[in-house]
């Protein structure tokens, strides 16, 4: 838009303060302030912070403007700090530029790593990680009825899952006490920590020239440290050569194209994997079974469902979710209304462009407000409430109206291995066990968190398909 005073941007709340903007009008969680502002606003709206615009979307009609025919110009990412540091100087797939990088390790990652083979490949290791945690479940309630906390096993398996497929290693749980599990857990959390920190220094440069709180700096310390852990990863498979894990085998295209596979690639796609693919399927596990606890008729009803395909003698598998639609529902149900990443994640105007009618600069950040829309009554009917039959009414719901993994070009690439691994989780927990709450009242599942308040806990008890397979002999 060549003449600034004629373009015509989304409105924006009042007041926006000299130098700071609209930071004032913020309070966490976000989504649900952008939401507050939408009602207002409308179904698009700016706000400046700082240096930076921010255009926040609320409404399928312009989702899909903006990844069908601006799909292009959007697939760029904002270049914040943690990109620097944990993102491998913007090299990672999560936080690279749309261009020839990205376009490359997409392709890469889509057939090492997301195929339906490379998925199959490593489907023992997920049947083996939830028969695991059915084992540890299991000791305590073989014979009645016994309190267990369920988000830290959640967050083990999900966790283990990564980390074998990647390299062939169990970090967490309760067997895992080796000094290398040990550092690696202390690692993961500091980093974690430290990421899902926003930054004000993304907005306010000056912040980043003092260093405000030291941010910087920590991140740098940290980076470093992980680095230096996943070196030792790659300089031991390379070492050893008969492994069969992911490592090895962007080991093996290393040496046929060391120009692109890199080290630093590797270590760059790991980072992806435990950052993309750890806590937002456990926190999906935790919000569903919360939900179930709190709705035990729709418990009973998967249960039935899971009972009458799979039987009473053997354990459900991957390949039985396909025939369980109640079972994908309630996974559906849990997306919608507890979507693990309510805004997505941001995306950049490489070149201007226009969204409702507005004009959006080039360089604007883009947010997709999708727990806004997931909880839209003129979307949904009975928004709010958890009702899995819904979909079963509904038949296909459009890609803007339920959106968990995003749309369009730079959309979740490891939504085939979430969809696994939380369905094989729910379902075996559902079928080899009674479920209860731990009192009468309800699970707090909070508006507006993606996530329990306080870690889910509940009572189960084992049912006989499970006493059945565990004291079968081998
Ligand atoms: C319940 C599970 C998951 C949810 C809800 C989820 C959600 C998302 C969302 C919303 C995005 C951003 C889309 C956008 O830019 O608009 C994303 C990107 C991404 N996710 Fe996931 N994700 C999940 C699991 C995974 C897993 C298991 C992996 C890998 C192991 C993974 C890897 C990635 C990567 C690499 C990207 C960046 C793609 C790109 O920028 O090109 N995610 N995910």
């Amino acid at each position: 838009f060549s003449s600034k005073g004629k373009r015509k941007l989304p409105p924006s709340p009042a007041p926006a303060l000299p130098l700071l903007g609209h930071l004032h009008h913020l309070k966490l969680p976000l989504h649900q302030t952008y939401h507050n502002l939408s009602k207002n606003l409308g179904p698009i709206f700016s706000l400046r912070f700082g240096t930076r615009l921010m255009v926040v979307v609320s409404s399928p009609a312009i989702v899909e403007e903006c990844f069908t025919k601006n799909d292009l110009v959007l697939a760029n990412r904002p270049r914040f700090i943690t990109g620097k540091y944990i993102g491998y100087n913007y090299t990672s797939l999560v936080v690279s530029p749309y261009g020839e990088c990205w376009r490359s390790l997409r392709r890469l990652t889509t057939v090492e790593i997301f195929s339906s083979a490379r998925l199959n490949m490593f489907q023992s290791i997920r049947h083996d990680e939830v028969r695991l945690m059915l084992r540890r479940l299991y000791k305590n309630s073989y014979q009645d009825f016994a309190r267990v906390e369920l988000r830290s096993r959640f967050a083990d398996l999900t966790f283990n899952n990564i980390t074998r497929m990647v390299a062939g290693k169990r970090y967490f749980g309760e067997d895992e006490e080796n000094e290398e599990a040990k550092q690696f857990r202390e690692l993961i959390d500091e980093v974690f920590k430290l990421n899902g920190v926003s930054n004000p220094a993304d907005f306010f440069p000056v912040l980043r020239w003092i260093d405000y709180k030291g941010y910087e700096k920590n991140l740098a310390r940290l980076s470093a440290k992980m680095d230096s852990f996943l070196q030792g990863l790659i300089d031991e498979h390379k070492r050893d050569k008969s492994g069969n894990t992911m490592i090895d085998h962007l080991i093996t295209l290393q040496e046929s194209k060391p120009e692109f596979y890199t080290d630093v690639i590797i270590k760059g796609i790991i980072m992806v994997m435990l950052f993309g693919g750890t806590e937002t399927a456990s926190a999906t596990m935790e919000c569903a079974m919360s939900a179930l606890l709190n709705h035990p008729e729709k418990l009973d009803k998967a249960r039935a469902e899971i009972d009458n395909l799979v039987g009473k003698d053997r354990l459900i598998n991957e390949s039985d979710l396909s025939k369980l639609p109640f079972l994908q529902n309630i996974i559906l149900e849990t997306f919608r209304l507890f979507p693990p990443a309510p805004l997505l994640l941001p995306h950049e105007a490489s070149a201007d462009c226009k969204l409702g009618g507005y004009d959006i600069p080039q360089g604007t950040i883009v947010q997709v407000n999708a727990w806004a829309i997931h909880r839209d009554p003129m979307v949904w009917d009975d928004p709010t409430s958890f009702s899995p039959e819904r979909f079963e009414e509904a038949g296909e719901v459009g890609a803007t109206k339920l959106l968990p993994f995003g749309m369009g070009r730079r959309s979740c690439p490891g939504n085939g291995l979430a969809n696994r691994v939380v369905g094989l989780t729910l379902g075996s927990l559902i079928q080899c066990f009674e479920w209860q709450r731990i009192d009468d009242g309800l699970v707090d599942l909070a508006e507006g968190i993606s996530q329990p308040k306080m870690p889910l806990e509940g009572r189960c008890k084992a049912r006989d398909v499970l006493h059945k397979v565990l004291t079968q002999p081998a």
